[in-house]
């Protein structure tokens, strides 16, 4: 742990990176994957259950808590870190996208974006250094700028608009954002599906000299390609030296492809959402433990996992579950899911310093497709 924000390359394997971020409250091994705590919880899971699948950091999200508990009540009460007994980093996303996904009778201007809150329909402003205040008075550690990200698909014209306009919020939430030794703000890279508009923004970004640099506008309904695509446009001009993080990504096969061109930290609803809804992931692929052909199958779902959802519950009880929709089967399924997630970046970091990440990669993907479950 240090005073600063520090990353330092450990080894590299092609265009995969092993890394590790030093902060006050903890450090960070990357790549990472960070569980999404967006109302100040990981959905189904205790904080100390999510720190034992290995997670270094969570996220969390501005537009949620500014709506419910409120910013500044939760400065009062102490901050996210005391609210949710999470102590270790926390990364906050800016609140732009989600009112885009989320809220009704939104209007954006230069200024910022104003908005109905999809909870009690009370009206709220945004601007970029209001959603920095939000991101400081929550004691978040690492801060998203605001950003504008258009949904594709979307006319160059409205995609170049909403990239320049989001280079203009970065440089206004790094004057909001100042000297803040231990901790950093990210800038948010854009520019939807159009290659010279992605450079243009990595290249303004990177201007600003920020601590951190995230990918964002994608896992937006796009196909994989286009999206790895983006990345090997991106990746290339960011700063070695400094985290890239991909925003809403992703599936494990996601993930992998991702290292493989440079992405040290990841965020994805996915192991959660799909543990409530009883798909399993494990290291032979997914399992749909919903379908009939689980009910008598007495093997757990991955006897060789540290985890004990994945390892002491039989398939059949966990088909159980999931059918009479019992709350134990939303907390078992989604802690093997956690902890599979944790698993695969600890072996993608574990193979990136053995100079074997390729071949990790192929056969991890030849596991899930053997299926064999
Ligand atoms: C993949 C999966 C399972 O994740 C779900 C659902 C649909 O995609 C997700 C995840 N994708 C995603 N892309 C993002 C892009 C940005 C961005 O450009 N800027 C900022 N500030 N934050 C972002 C957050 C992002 N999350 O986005 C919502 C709509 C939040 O639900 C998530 O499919």
């Amino acid at each position: 742990m240090t005073e600063t924000f520090e990353f330092k390359l450990i080894a590299t394997d092609g265009q995969a990176r092993r890394g590790e971020i030093s902060m006050p409250r903890g450090s960070i091994r990357t790549p990472a994957f960070m569980p999404v705590g967006t109302g100040g919880t990981v959905k189904a899971m205790y904080m100390d259950q999510v720190r034992g699948t290995g997670a270094d950091i969570i996220l969390g999200n501005t537009y949620h808590l500014m709506l419910r508990p409120g910013a500044e009540r939760m400065a009062r009460l102490g901050g996210l870190h005391r609210f949710a007994g999470w102590n270790r980093p926390i990364l906050t996303d800016s609140g732009g996208f989600q009112v885009m996904s989320l809220s009704g009778l939104r209007k954006l201007t230069e200024q910022g974006v104003t908005f109905q809150s999809h909870i009690d329909g009370s009206r709220h402003e945004m601007s970029p250094e209001r959603s920095i205040e939000i991101q400081g008075l929550l004691g978040s550690d690492i801060q998203m700028q605001l950003d504008e990200c258009v949904r594709l698909p979307a006319t160059p014209t409205e995609i170049e608009r909403a990239m320049e306009m989001s280079l203009r919020w970065a440089e206004r939430c790094r004057v909001a954002f100042g000297e803040q030794p231990g901790k950093a703000m990210f800038g948010i890279v854009q520019g939807g599906d159009i290659p010279t508009l992605r450079e243009r923004s990595a290249h303004g970004l990177k201007a600003l000299d920020l601590k951190g640099y995230a990918v964002g506008g994608l896992a937006v309904g796009e196909p994989q390609e286009v999206m790895l695509d983006m990345l090997d446009v991106t990746c290339p001009i960011l700063p070695s030296e400094k985290p890239r993080y991909l925003m809403g990504v992703g599936t494990p096969d996601d993930l992998l492809k991702s290292v493989g061109r440079g992405i040290d930290m990841f965020d994805c609803v996915m192991p959660t959402r799909a543990g409530r809804h009883g798909l399993a992931f494990t290291r032979h692929g997914k399992i749909n433990l919903k379908n009939a052909r689980h009910a008598e199958d007495h093997r757990p779902l991955d006897e060789e996992s540290s985890c004990p959802a994945a390892r002491d519950y039989s398939r059949a009880y966990l088909h159980h579950l999931v059918r009479s929709n019992e709350i134990l089967g939303m907390m078992l399924v989604t802690w093997n899911n956690l902890s599979y997630y944790q698993d695969l970046m600890s072996g993608i970091r574990a193979s990136i310093e053995a100079q074997r990440f390729a071949d990790f990669s192929a056969e991890t993907q030849e596991m899930w497709a053997r299926g064999d479950i």
